[in-house]
């Protein structure tokens, strides 16, 4: 089973405006949505579309928190989040026509017995994998989350922040850095497809057995002990690209939880990217198609 862990959620508010915005101009929406949202929920949103057993854990409180278990519970997603003792956030993405603003929250501080209660509560669970994903609440640092990597047997992934994965010190399976990510957790350059190459190399030399650089546009990228594959993004009509780093992140992590290669995940991590960045918000897209779609994914060796 995936343990998801997410210590700063988020309802994720999604709103379509017709034109652009203009300051002191009261703007209609055309479309607004909500949907539980934190990379890590995302994560076990996915993988259950997918068809992978898994459970979201994290901290959750107010009427925000409730809204995401009401909703997880609504969707079949297993879930067991600890009270954080202060309300969920509100990250809001702003669709116009030519643009995709993101105004996201930074969370409440949380207590120390807090964390001892997420680390009992991902013991309690017994999982193989645990994915811990998103930015962290504001007294919290990197410690945090190599102790919860630490604290049992199970494979570690991590998807955070550039400068937290520079801060961590355990071993990990896995993390999913975006180019911005890869730049600010290697300080090397990653304007080409080769330097992020190099910079995920150099990722793995610091104890990340496998790196998935997620590159927007330009794709993504795996480096692992079997050498470096990179793959497209697939050509689609996107909506929003909210939650794409967290669908390419299930879309691997589904396939290695099936004992299958690393370049197979990474084709699948494209494949539902790519489904998840033409429907708004982080909607689960319809997924039944996308193990066989993911086979034509053409693959370069670097
Ligand atoms: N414009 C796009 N068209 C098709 N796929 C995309 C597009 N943008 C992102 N993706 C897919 O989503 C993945 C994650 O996107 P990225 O923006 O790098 O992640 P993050 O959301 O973590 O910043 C990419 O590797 C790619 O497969
Ligand atoms: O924890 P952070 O870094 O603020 O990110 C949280 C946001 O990221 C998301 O998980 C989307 O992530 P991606 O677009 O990077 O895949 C949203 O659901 C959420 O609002």
């Amino acid at each position: 089973m995936i343990l998801t862990v997410t210590l700063n959620p988020a309802v994720d508010h999604t709103i379509t405006v017709e034109g652009d915005l203009d300051a002191d101009v009261v703007k209609r929406a055309s479309m607004s949505q909500y949907d539980p949202g934190g990379k890590g929920i995302n994560v076990s949103k996915y993988l259950h579309g997918l068809g992978v057993e898994t459970v979201a854990t994290g901290l959750t409180g107010g009427f925000l928190g409730s809204y995401i278990e009401e909703q997880l519970a609504r969707q079949k997603i297993p879930n067991d989040f600890v009270e954080m003792g202060g309300c969920t956030r509100l990250n809001t993405t702003i669709l116009s026509d030519e643009e995709e603003y993101k105004i996201n929250q930074s969370g409440h501080n949380v207590k120390k017995e807090t964390i001892r209660e997420v680390v009992a509560k991902v013991s309690e669970h017994d999982p193989e994998m645990v994915v811990v994903a998103g930015s962290l609440p504001p007294n919290l640092g990197p410690a945090t989350i190599d102790r919860i990597a630490s604290a049992g047997s199970w494979r570690t992934v991590v998807d955070v922040q550039g400068d937290l994965l520079k801060g961590l010190r355990s071993e990990y399976f896995a993390c999913k850095p975006n180019r911005r990510e890869l730049g600010t957790a290697t300080g090397m350059p990653v304007h080409s497809v080769e330097e992020c190459v190099e910079a995920a190399q150099s990722l793995r030399e610091e104890g990340f057995e496998h790196v998935v650089a997620s590159l927007g546009e330009d794709g993504a990228l795996l480096a692992s002990p079997e050498g470096v594959y990179r793959a497209d993004s697939r050509n689609v009509e996107v909506v929003d690209t909210v939650g794409a780093g967290d669908a390419l992140l299930a879309g691997v992590l589904s396939t290695f939880a099936r004992g299958q290669s690393g370049t197979a995940a990474l084709r699948m991590g494209v494949t539902v990217a790519a489904e998840v960045v033409s429907v708004p918000g982080t909607t689960v897209p319809e997924m039944s198609g996308v193990r066989s779609e993911s086979t034509d994914v053409p693959l370069f060796t670097r």
